[in-house]
């Protein structure tokens, strides 16, 4: 279970109760506050994907999840869209359409949406992506990282606060896959940018030391095993690491901040 951080306005989003799912993940359990950022890191086939679907209201699953005030189990499709994104692990989809229809599906479910500041909003994270020149591309037609920009920037619109009022819940499974570094580093600084406003975030991660910086809260997976949860000092020792992901690591402090150097 995660610590609640001391501000006094942080607000419980989810509690998760003996999660699981057969065979893919044992029963684990884990709180999210709103404005925190957890990342979920561990092995492949650990079982990280397996635990954002589950938070992500569209699976079955073993146990109990509290998200705001009702089960997650009890919302409908248009209900969780108003309170959560997602962001899954997956390939272009068959239809054709342009990104800024397909960017406007993003927001479909919403009502009263106002239209100034969305357009706002829009501007912003296309921006801060910089996939301001492809709005008007066919989705078909864009690179792998072009595609992931604009996937994750339909994520983030969806529960933005000043067009989303009712958004807390932020679910992205491995945002950084197929970005550059430059990008790679606007997709933290945004995903920092949402959390800020109130915004609770889940991501998947391979990339060890943007844990170790960008992260709030870390969950340890291994076999489907919840291994450690909590603090990412608390989690993230190396002795764990070592064992978990059967690799050489040290850890050096670099101009202040903290790094993990992989020597195998
Ligand atoms: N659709 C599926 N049917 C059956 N087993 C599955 C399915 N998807 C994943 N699994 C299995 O469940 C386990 C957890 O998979 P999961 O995708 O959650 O791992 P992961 O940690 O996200 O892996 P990766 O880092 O490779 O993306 C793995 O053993 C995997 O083989």
């Amino acid at each position: 279970m995660f610590e609640k951080s001391d501000s006094s306005t942080t607000e419980l989003i989810l509690t998760a109760q003996n999660i699981a799912f057969v065979s893919r993940l044992l029963p684990m359990s884990l709180m999210l506050y709103s404005g925190q950022i957890t990342h979920v890191i561990g092995p492949n086939g650990s079982g990280k994907s397996t635990v954002l679907s589950i938070l992500s209201g569209l699976f079955d699953y073993e146990g109990r999840i509290k998200l705001l005030s009702d089960d997650l189990a009890d919302y409908d499709l248009p209900s969780l869209a108003h309170v959560r994104s997602y962001l899954s692990q997956q390939d272009k989809p068959s239809f054709s359409i342009p990104v800024f229809q397909y960017l406007s599906l993003a927001v479909s479910a919403l009502h009263d949406v106002d239209m100034a500041q969305l357009q706002l909003t829009l501007d912003e994270i296309c921006q801060r992506l910089d996939i301001q020149d492809k709005l008007s591309r066919n989705i078909q037609q864009l690179s792998g990282g072009e595609w992931q920009r604009v996937r994750l920037a339909a994520a983030c619109l969806q529960v933005w606060p000043s067009i989303n009022p009712q958004a807390k819940l932020l679910l992205l499974d491995e945002p950084a896959a197929a970005l550059d570094i430059g990008q790679e580093a606007a997709m933290y600084q945004l995903v920092r940018s949402i959390a800020m406003q109130g915004i609770a975030v889940v991501m998947v991660n391979h990339d060890l030391n943007r844990t170790l910086r960008e992260a709030d809260n870390v969950v340890l997976l291994d076999h489907g095993r919840c291994i450690a949860c909590g603090g990412v000092e608390q989690v993230m020792t190396v002795d764990r690491l070592q064992a978990v992901f059967k690799t050489g690591i040290h850890r050096i402090d670099h101009q202040g901040f903290p790094c993990l150097v992989f020597v195998d």
